[in-house]
């Protein structure tokens, strides 16, 4: 591992975290924190993750916000009722035309918020462990100059058994390898592309947001290059389950993915394109060519006048 890489991993990781909710309650001060979970048609398990932060409320949590981008199932209905505030996406700064893409929602998702700290949690979450936020919120409370929490966690895929651990295929075969590459400092991080992570608004408003699945690895290279390794923690948050997508859509996840790492690292100048893969209808094997749309958002600061 690169040398910074392993005094970092040994310094800001955190394998088996002590605190309770009373510490951070007491660290917490006059600090707020939103909780925001992106969602697009969801509705299967969106109320589970949402119900996995409610005990919170109110305490640790000051508003727990989903982000809706855009859903055509139950999501909105069934996020209400399970007791969170909704928004969707052309609510909030409506003079934007919205652009599709998860990104797209956690950038507005800061207008649509007010707390000091933001938790993101992915809404497509099976069996959420409710110790996920109070964990992801440890070290920006307890410690000094942390902006930027990544969760990790071992990922049984569905098809697996409850012991199994071969999820984050993006993560393992792309990601992490190209991180390797580019950004030696950051081969620490376990999870990348984890969607359960916090940060500081002070530091989310500062930078910009890819508009599609661009976005964690985006935030974790700017991250780096604003507040440094030591302003970036990891935190064990045991097992992670999800609903796993095709193999077909993880790669123009990864098409994006790449795009938006290689335009942060200054190695393309624009980062939109488009990805063709083969499908086979019969016995032929057909090109299916799909556009990659990874526009960024400008830093939200440069926007919002508070
Ligand atoms: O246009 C979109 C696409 C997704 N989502 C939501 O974003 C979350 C994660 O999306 P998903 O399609 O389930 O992504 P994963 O296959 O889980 O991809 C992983 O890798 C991505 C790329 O880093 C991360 O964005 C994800 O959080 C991470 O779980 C879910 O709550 C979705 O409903 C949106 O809100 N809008
Ligand atoms: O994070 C990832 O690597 C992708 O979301 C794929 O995850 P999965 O292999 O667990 O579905």
């Amino acid at each position: 591992m690169d040398v910074d890489a392993r005094t970092w991993f040994a310094e800001r990781t955190w394998q088996s975290p002590k605190w309770t909710v009373g510490d951070l309650l007491r660290a917490k001060g006059s600090r707020t924190v939103s909780v925001v979970m992106p969602a697009l048609n969801e509705e299967a398990t969106v109320a589970d993750v949402i119900a996995s932060v409610l005990p919170l409320h109110g305490s640790l949590v000051d508003e727990i916000v989903v982000l809706d981008s855009g859903s055509t199932d139950r999501t909105v209905e069934v996020a209400l009722a399970a007791g969170a505030k909704v928004v969707r996406r052309d609510e909030v700064l409506p003079e934007l035309e919205p652009v599709p893409g998860k990104g797209e929602v956690l950038w507005r998702s800061l207008a649509a918020t007010h707390g000091d700290l933001l938790v993101f949690l992915d809404s497509d979450l099976i069996d959420p462990d409710p110790l996920f936020v109070p964990r992801l919120l440890g070290p920006m409370l307890l410690e000094p100059d942390v902006h930027l929490v990544k969760g990790f966690y071992r990922r049984p895929l569905t098809s697996e058994g409850a012991s199994g651990a071969g999820g984050g295929r993006v993560t393992e075969l792309m990601a992490r390898p190209l991180l390797s590459t580019l950004r030696p400092e950051l081969t620490g991080v376990i999870q990348p592309l984890g969607g359960e992570y916090a940060g500081t608004r002070e530091l989310l408003e500062a930078v910009p947001f890819a508009s599609g699945y661009g976005v964690e690895i985006g935030l974790l290279l700017d991250a780096h290059a604003i507040v440094g390794l030591s302003g970036i923690a990891q935190v064990n948050l045991g097992v992670r389950r999800h609903r796993n997508q095709p193999l077909q859509a993880l790669g123009l996840m990864a098409r994006q993915i790449l795009g938006t790492a290689l335009a942060r690292c200054g190695m393309l100048p624009s980062h939109a394109g488009e990805l063709t893969q083969f499908v086979q209808v019969a016995d032929e094997w057909l090109p299916d060519t799909a556009g990659v749309v990874v526009a960024d958002r400008p830093p939200m600061r440069d926007l919002l006048v508070r």
